[in-house]
């Protein structure tokens, strides 16, 4: 049976939704498993993370022959000594280590480290030492811009990927959330394209950056006019949705940016549309690509990553898969959060694509599945739920401080002031579910004097983009939201998270924790909870292998409880 691309993908989407396992068949489009490894795959598959991952919609693309989530091992080989960096997370910036003051025990690998990562791709160590931007090689114009944005050194992460994209790598980027992933990527392309890069030949869209939500594409682009200075922002062209389209359509033409930005959907749909020509494009980044590659934005980001930089002339039937080979075009992918369906799905690209995470830098190809990793005090239950979320832990700042407080439902709000007045907050994000109860939450608060202000889908894009900036002004004091903002909102005076109601499992928990602690600086994470739900938290505890510390706020106070069974 010969099947179209196309009906290939509706298939294996259809067969995977329906968890069931399958035959692959040579021209199906990912090619990395037999059966036999589909089979105990399945067998094997964690049933709690997979039950969340369900919830949440989460299907990767990278996972369709046999619908299974498992996390790649934490152990990394660091090329400097031999050994694992303790401290890697805390030298972005020339951070001091932090010394927590919580005994953590160690979680127990029931996999060989070995089995894990087995080889570190040979690159000069060098590379990751430096410790300036000169010294990464970014061109001199590039560095001026920089030095002018007060940009002088750059972050652990950026050390590491810059060298490897510049070599011409297909790159999936891991760091922990705030540590300049953003950077990491677009000083990388900067060296290449437009008015500051190295010269080198003439300029059309070369580069397609893909992300989840408005806000992030939004922030992406003021990234990029950042450096690009005034005289050239017309290079980059945002394409997210909720603006006008002919608006970017008539911007596309008039400006003929080098850089577009964008939300899946405004891309795909534009591209369609025979207005974007993205064939000759040099790179493809998707931020947030764990998001990005799930159920949700299957159609569009299958017809992005079919199109950008391909040439025209290709037969879909050279397609091997979504990820497909795209001989000239470099694909960097990016989150916090990696898990090893992404790292499935990347191996199929063409460039020696590597894992690049601070301090390591390691070939796809050497990294196996891992078993799932427990906690110490499970370790001998072999519970699923006990299993430790790697990619997440690998995600959460070192600077961040976890509590947890019990509150009745109607007392939530009174207790999220008390938190706040406690903690001297100044900048708060607290996070909600759903909308209806996000609003009234902002009604109480403002009605008690706190400066409080909502954002959700609910909203245009131009009030949305409205209460982000008096947000980030200091306008408001707490901004009540949901996950439309937890992935990649970079606000960095955010001193403190809240979680109003439960996230929905510990990927979630970490990226909503990530909106404070950026870039080292301190930070503090507090979930209100009711009674009946605590032993969600204390699960999320052990699945993060971080203390998530009980307490109360009393008399303008935090205190902080003693927990017997805190790991
Ligand atoms: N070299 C640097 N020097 C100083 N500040 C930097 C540097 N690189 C990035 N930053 C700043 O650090 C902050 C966090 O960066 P960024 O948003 O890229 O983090 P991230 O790793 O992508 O986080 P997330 O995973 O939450 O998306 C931003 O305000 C950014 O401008």
């Amino acid at each position: 049976m010969r099947l179209t691309v196309g009906q290939v993908h509706r298939y294996v989407l259809a067969l995977a939704s329906s968890r069931s396992c399958f035959v692959l068949g040579d021209h199906l489009p990912f090619r990395m498993l037999s059966l036999p490894r589909a089979v105990s795959f399945h067998q094997t598959a964690w049933h709690d993370t997979q039950t969340v991952e369900d919830k949440s919609g989460l299907l990767t693309l990278a996972s369709l022959e046999v619908q299974n989530k498992v996390e790649y091992g934490k152990k990394e080989i660091a090329t400097r000594t031999g050994g694992t960096k303790p401290s890697s997370r805390a030298l972005a910036l020339n951070m001091k280590p932090k010394v927590s003051s919580f005994n953590a025990k160690p979680v127990k690998s029931s996999l060989p480290k070995s089995a894990v990562l087995k080889k570190t791709l040979k690159i000069d160590e060098s590379l990751f030492s430096a410790k300036s931007f000169e010294e990464l090689g970014l061109p001199p114009l590039l560095i001026d811009r920089l030095n002018k944005e007060g940009l002088t050194a750059p972050t652990e992460v950026q050390s590491a990927a810059i060298p490897i994209i510049s070599r011409k790598h297909d790159a999936v980027i891991q760091s922990y959330t705030g540590s300049g992933k953003t950077l990491a990527y677009l000083l990388s392309i900067l060296s290449e394209i437009g008015p500051l890069k190295r010269p080198t030949e003439q300029d059309s869209v070369e580069a397609v950056i893909v992300a989840p939500s408005r806000e992030l594409g939004m922030q992406i682009v003021r990234e990029v006019k950042k450096i690009l200075g005034p005289s050239d922002k017309r290079l980059v062209q945002q394409l997210v949705g909720g603006a006008n389209r002919s608006r970017q359509e008539e911007a596309l033409k008039k400006n003929k940016p080098i850089i577009v930005v964008g939300t899946p959907g405004r891309i795909s749909e534009i591209s369609a549309a025979g207005k974007l020509h993205t064939h000759s494009c040099r790179f493809l980044v998707l931020d947030e690509v764990d998001q990005l590659l799930s159920f949700n934005y299957r159609e569009d980001m299958h017809r992005i990553l079919e199109h950008v930089g391909r040439k025209s002339g290709t037969s879909s039937r050279d397609i091997l898969g979504p990820l497909a080979r795209r001989s000239e075009c470099q694909t960097i992918l990016v989150s916090a959060t990696i898990p090893f369906s992404v790292i499935r799905a990347a191996r199929s690209w063409g460039h020696d694509p590597v894992l690049v995470r601070a301090m390591s830098v390691v070939p796809l190809e050497s990294i196996t599945v891992p078993r799932p990793m427990l906690s110490q005090t499970d370790a001998n239950s072999n519970s699923p739920s006990n299993s430790v979320n790697q990619a997440a832990v690998d995600s959460l700042p070192p600077s961040l401080e976890h509590y947890y407080c019990t509150s009745k439902a109607q007392h939530k709000v009174d207790t999220l002031r008390r938190c706040i007045h406690a903690l001297e907050a100044q900048t708060v994000i607290a996070f909600m579910n759903n909308t209806k109860p996000l609003k009234d939450v902002v009604f109480k608060l403002e009605a008690r004097g706190m400066k409080a202000t909502e954002l959700h889908g609910d909203l245009g894009k131009l009030a949305r983009s409205t209460v982000l900036k008096k947000f980030k002004d200091g306008e408001f004091r707490v901004l009540v939201t949901n996950e439309l903002s937890a992935r990649g909102l970079d606000v960095p005076e955010c001193d403190l998270v809240i979680n109003l109601d439960l996230p929905t499992d510990s990927t979630h928990y970490a990226h909503r924790a990530g909106r404070t602690g950026r870039l080292g600086q301190k930070g503090t994470v507090v979930t209100i909870c009711e009674e009946t739900e605590t032993f969600v938290v204390r699960k999320m505890r052990k699945q993060l292998a971080v203390p998530i510390k009980p307490c109360e706020f009393t008399e303008g106070k935090l205190l902080v409880h003693k927990e017997e069974d805190v790991e």
